[in-house]
């Protein structure tokens, strides 16, 4: 296994002039030696392209890629000693389950008490010690890339492992049970593993660190934690959560604080309103709060804001409260049972607390 250091931008095009013509934005990573990594973000915003470029497959255009500061930016992937997992099973139809969760050693000249040890222990992580002698042709799409999964973890020696979206082809119920599996199988064989998603409950269940990337940027890289309560930018906020964190437009003058065009002369001097006074020039921002954290709150009360409700739904574990504050619909996660006016009553909300957050060009900045 290995400490991986990307220092690299890249861009598919012969002579990239602005950012849009780049996959991957200049950026500089570390993933840490026996690391579960997720790379999460939607379509096309550059998670495959990193994850090939860490395996070679691609070469980034500009940059290095290091392997315990081993330059290995020309390497091929059966240099880097990689092993990845794709979308689709990459089995071979015509051997057994346990000759094809074998192989990968085979190859690599193992003997073979050891890798009769190695393929026990591989199957019985993934409930597939009763189908050793099977012939893999005759398995379903999902027992078939459970393979795969077995092929690129069987290795002890690998740098890392490298999956990419590797639960699609699995069914719902099986795609829940193998997420925890993966986990598992991180804490007992302690490999290297990078995974790409644009699914955050896969990320946020597998990975110990979450890499979230939109438009070719890594925005934030943390722990699912992290990026609940602190997200570094408001991308992270908002696609992060169910639903998102609501966004509300802000301006703070150094003494005092307006939400929504509301002033809130009585909001008490919260740590981080004291450390927005150093924010660079203050003026307008972005209030980040999650729905889980907006409160209901009576008039009167500091720093209670009145919005429209437009929508309640009881969603059985909470109640879920749309509600219209200026031009901004906020959602707020309630208790169930929560008592609450119907449609076009009036709520009073209180936004800001100790998990608000504070954006100024959609970095957080307090
Ligand atoms: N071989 C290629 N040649 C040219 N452009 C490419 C190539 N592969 C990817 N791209 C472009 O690079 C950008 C990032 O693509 P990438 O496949 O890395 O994103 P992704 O986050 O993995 O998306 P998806 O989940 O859809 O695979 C996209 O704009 C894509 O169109």
């Amino acid at each position: 296994m290995a400490r991986i250091d990307l220092d690299l931008a890249h861009s598919y095009r012969p002579d990239p002039q602005q950012d849009s013509d780049y996959a991957l934005l200049p950026l500089k990573m570390s993933f840490v030696d026996g690391g579960a990594y997720a790379l999460l973000g939607p379509s096309g915003c550059g998670k495959t392209t990193m994850l090939n470029i860490i395996s070679g497959l691609v070469q980034p255009s500009h940059g290095t890629v290091k392997f315990d500061d081993r330059d290995v930016t020309r390497a091929s992937p059966q240099e880097r000693n990689i092993a990845q997992v794709f979308q689709f099973p990459v089995i071979y139809d015509t051997m057994t389950v346990g000759e094809n969760l074998a192989f990968p050693l085979k190859n690599r000249g193992v003997a073979p008490a050891r890798i009769k040890e190695r393929v026990g222990r591989i199957a019985e992580m993934l409930e597939m010690s009763g189908q050793l002698d099977m012939r893999a042709s005759g398995l379903a799409a999902d027992a078939k890339q459970k393979i795969s999964l077995g092929r690129g973890l069987v290795r002890e020696d690998v740098s890392a492992v490298l999956f990419d979206e590797p639960l699609t082809v699995i069914d719902p119920h099986l795609k829940w049970q193998l997420r925890r599996k993966l986990k598992q199988i991180h804490h007992e064989l302690k490999l290297t593993l990078i995974y790409v998603t644009h699914d955050q409950v896969e990320a946020l269940t597998f990975a110990d660190q979450v890499v979230v990337m939109t438009r070719g940027r890594a925005v934030q890289v943390g722990s699912a934690s992290d990026l609940f309560e602190r997200p570094r930018h408001t991308f992270v906020g908002h696609f992060i959560g169910s639903p998102g964190m609501n966004f509300l437009p802000a301006q703070w003058d150094g003494r005092q604080l307006s939400v929504a065009g509301h002033a809130m002369p009585g909001v008490p001097p919260l740590a981080s309103l004291s450390s927005l006074a150093s924010a660079p020039a203050g003026g307008d921002l972005k209030l980040g709060v999650r729905p889980e954290y907006v409160e209901l709150a009576t008039e009167g009360d500091e720093g209670a804001l009145p919005a429209t409700v437009t929508r309640v739904q009881d969603v059985g574990t909470y109640l879920l409260l749309t509600a219209r504050l200026g031009e901004v619909l906020l959602k707020a996660r309630l208790a169930p049972g929560t008592p609450v006016p119907g449609e076009g009553g009036t709520v009073w909300l209180a936004l800001v607390g100790p998990h608000t957050c504070f954006y100024k060009n959609e970095e957080l900045v307090a």
